[in-house]
C-alpha cells in the first residue's frame, strides 16, 4: 500500500459500492489531510452522498477500504467510527424533537466525554455539561433558542443545530452535506463562518458536499469531482474549476451562476 495512505487522517482505497448492477461509487482512492477542507462536487446522482455514507459507515462497501489514521475501519459500525473521530453532521432523524436545543447539545457532549457519573459528582458534572453546551450554542448564535423544543424550530435553525451538535462532538473528521441548504440569506453566513473557523483549527479535516460555487470558492482548499461514481478530478479549486473535464461536463451552468 502507498505509505502516504496510512499517514492521512482519512483515506479511501478503491472504495466501491454496487446496488445490483449499478456501481454508485467506483474504486475511489483519495486521502484527506489534517487542516484541509475538501469540497466534493459532481452532478446529481454522481455518488457524493453514497461516498459519504461509505465513509461514515451508513452503508457497507462492496469493495475497497476506508482508513482512519491508517487503521482499516471498513467493517466498523457508524458508532465505532464516530468514537474513532468521524463526525457527520447530525440529521433531523438523529435529534430528539421533544427535548430542548440545549439538551440535545448537552447529550452529545455527555456521550463524547463518556463519563461514569457517581452520585456525588453528578450535580457538578451536570452543571459543567450545561455550561459546555451553552458555550457551543453561543458559537452558533443560538443562545436565544436554548430552551426551545427542537420540534418547534424553523428549518434553518434545525440545520444550525446540526452544525452545533457536530461542533459539540468535536470529531477529527467533519463531514458536512450541504450545510446551508434551506437556510435564509441571514442564516447561511453564520454557518459558513463556523466552518471557516473550524478550518483554522489546523488539526481538523473537513469534507463538504456542496453545490453552491460561491460557498466552495470561499471555503475549499481542494475540490474532488465525482462522475458516475468515479473520481474525475482532484486538485486546488482554481485548477479543478478551470479543467476541461469540469468546464465541459459538470459545472458550466454552475459557473455561469457565480
Ligand atoms: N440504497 C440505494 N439503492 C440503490 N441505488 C442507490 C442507493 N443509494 C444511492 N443509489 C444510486 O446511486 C447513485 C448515486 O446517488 P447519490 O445520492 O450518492 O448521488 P449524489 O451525487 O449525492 O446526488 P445528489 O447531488 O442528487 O444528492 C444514484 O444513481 C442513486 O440512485
Amino acid at each position: 500500500m502507498d505509505e502516504r495512505m496510512t499517514d492521512a487522517v482519512l483515506a479511501t482505497e478503491e472504495l466501491t459500492v454496487r446496488f445490483g448492477g449499478h456501481v454508485a461509487v467506483d474504486r475511489v482512492t483519495c486521502r484527506f489531510r489534517a487542516g484541509e477542507l475538501t469540497a466534493i462536487v459532481g452532478p446529481n446522482g454522481a455518488g457524493k452522498t453514497t461516498y459519504f455514507n461509505l465513509i461514515s459507515g451508513q452503508i457497507p462497501a462492496t469493495g475497497g477500504r476506508v482508513l482512519l489514521g491508517g487503521r482499516d475501519v471498513t467493517r466498523l459500525s457508524v458508532a465505532a467510527r464516530t468514537r474513532l473521530g468521524v463526525g457527520r453532521a447530525f440529521q433531523l432523524t438523529n435529534l430528539f424533537p421533544d427535548l430542548s436545543v440545549l439538551e440535545n447539545v448537552r447529550l452529545v457532549i455527555q456521550s463524547r466525554r463518556g463519563r461514569d457519573f457517581d452520585m456525588w459528582s453528578m450535580a457538578a458534572a451536570h452543571a459543567d455539561l450545561a455550561e459546555a453546551a451553552e458555550a457551543v450554542l453561543e458559537r452558533v448564535r443560538m443562545t436565544d433558542l436554548a430552551g426551545r423544543k427542537v420540534a418547534a424550530l424553523s428549518h434553518g435553525d434545525q440545520r444550525k443545530l446540526e452544525v452545533a451538535m457536530l461542533i459539540a462532538l468535536d470529531p477529527k473528521v467533519y463531514m458536512f452535506d450541504e450545510p446551508t441548504a434551506g437556510m435564509s440569506v441571514d442564516e447561511a453566513p453564520v454557518v459558513l463562518e463556523l466552518i471557516a473557523a473550524l478550518k483554522a483549527q489546523t488539526d481538523r479535516t473537513i469534507l463538504l458536499v456542496e453545490h453552491k460555487m460561491d460557498v466552495i470558492a470561499r471555503l475549499a482548499d481542494r475540490i474532488i469531482v465525482l462522475h458516475n461514481g468515479a473520481l474525475a478530478a482532484d486538485g486546488p479549486p482554481r485548477e479543478v474549476i478551470a479543467s476541461d473535464v469540469v468546464q465541459e461536463a459538470y459545472m458550466g451552468k454552475a459557473l455561469e451562476d457565480v
